[in-house]
């Protein structure tokens, strides 16, 4: 479903949470004309302040249940524990016909949390934008996040299809590329490609970082180079991705022990000085980056690389 310019796919889309992917969805469908009008709401005074403040929408609730009121898409954008609770506090404000979305970064758990409380008649159709930064809050979004970047959508078999079809155009004037998938495959391949990496960081920086002083001063004055790209990741909201580990268990521990495994060998081929086992998987490894480059090249990955990101700096 193409978006005509200058016509509004959706009449009102309400976005609960709003933080760096909630206030950069406000400012991305505020830019490309995508609704005729955006809403939200937030629990403290201080951000519905904030969000005004920046112009983001059209008008700032205490609650999702007044926000959600009227509205045709509704899109989760707060941490994936929080759906529960909030999918059953606006249940009963939907209007028959809606769409609930979100944009969790896990899908299995979010599918049990929200989809039990829809009412009959409200499309459920789960998505998670592959696009973020280390920074979160209403100010620290910016409506260029989703251009050139992957979206998955995990809608459950029997789904309506016109309703699976609005959120992909809508994602689709938003600049990104869609792929449909399952939960179950969304949730393994995510462990791999962002969960574990995440992990991994929070890890190497603790670790840096529990050393003696001594060490620690130099690991600070040093960190230009592979530690400082860690730093980055491991500086992500502490709650968004607690609730990531929480919610994808499974997955990460799956993809946490091959990775173990992976490590002894590694660990192994240092202490006996197995040279060629080290050359061996550093060559592999440079190929698959190439493979990447060269897939952001001909346009058919993740169109932008990391580095051409302003806000991730
Ligand atoms: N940051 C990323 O890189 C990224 C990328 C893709 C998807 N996601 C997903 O997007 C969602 C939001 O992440 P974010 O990066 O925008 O986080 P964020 O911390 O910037 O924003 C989350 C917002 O939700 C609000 N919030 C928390 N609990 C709430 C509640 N009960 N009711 C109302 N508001 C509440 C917070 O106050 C905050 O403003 C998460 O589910 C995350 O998994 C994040
Ligand atoms: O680029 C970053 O800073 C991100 O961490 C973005 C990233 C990722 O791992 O790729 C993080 C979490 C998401 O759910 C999706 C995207």
């Amino acid at each position: 479903m193409d978006h005509e310019k200058g016509k509004p796919l959706f009449q009102k889309v309400a976005l609960i949470g709003i933080g760096l992917i909630g206030s950069s969805l406000a400012r991305a469908i505020k830019k490309k004309g995508l609704a005729s009008e955006v809403v939200t709401c937030a629990r403290s005074e201080a951000t519905r302040n904030t969000v005004k403040k920046l112009g983001l929408v059209d008008a700032v609730y205490d609650t999702p249940a007044e926000a959600v009121r009227d509205a045709d898409l509704i899109i989760l954008c707060t941490p994936v524990s929080t759906y529960d609770d909030l999918a059953a506090a606006m249940a009963p404000s939907l209007k028959a016909g809606a769409i609930v979305s979100d944009v969790g970064s896990v899908k299995e758990s979010v599918i049990r949390d929200v989809g039990q409380h829809l009412p009959d008649g409200v499309h459920f159709v789960p998505g998670h934008p592959i696009a973020g930064t280390e920074h979160s809050g209403p100010e620290a979004g910016f409506a260029e996040l989703f251009e050139g970047r992957w979206c998955i959508l995990t809608p459950v078999v029997g789904t309506d299809a016109q309703a699976i079809a609005k959120v992909s155009g809508f994602w689709t004037a938003l600049g990104s590329m869609v792929e449909i998938m399952t939960p179950h495959r969304h949730d393994k391949v995510l462990a791999i490609t962002s969960h574990l990496p995440h992990l991994i960081a929070y890890t190497i920086v603790g670790t840096a970082t529990d050393l003696e002083e001594t060490d620690q001063n130099d690991v600070i004055k040093f960190s230009a180079g592979g530690f400082r790209d860690f730093t980055r990741i491991a500086a992500s909201d502490p709650i968004m991705w607690r609730d990531v580990f929480l919610n994808n268990r499974e997955a990460v521990l799956e993809m946490l022990q091959r990775f173990t495994e992976d490590l002894t060998v590694l660990q192994r081929a240092v202490r006996w000085g197995e040279g060629d086992v080290l050359e061996d998987l550093f060559r592999r490894t440079r190929e698959v980056r190439r493979g990447i480059v060269d897939a952001h090249q001909a346009g058919t990955f993740d169109a932008r690389e990391p580095d051409e990101d302003p806000k991730k700096q």
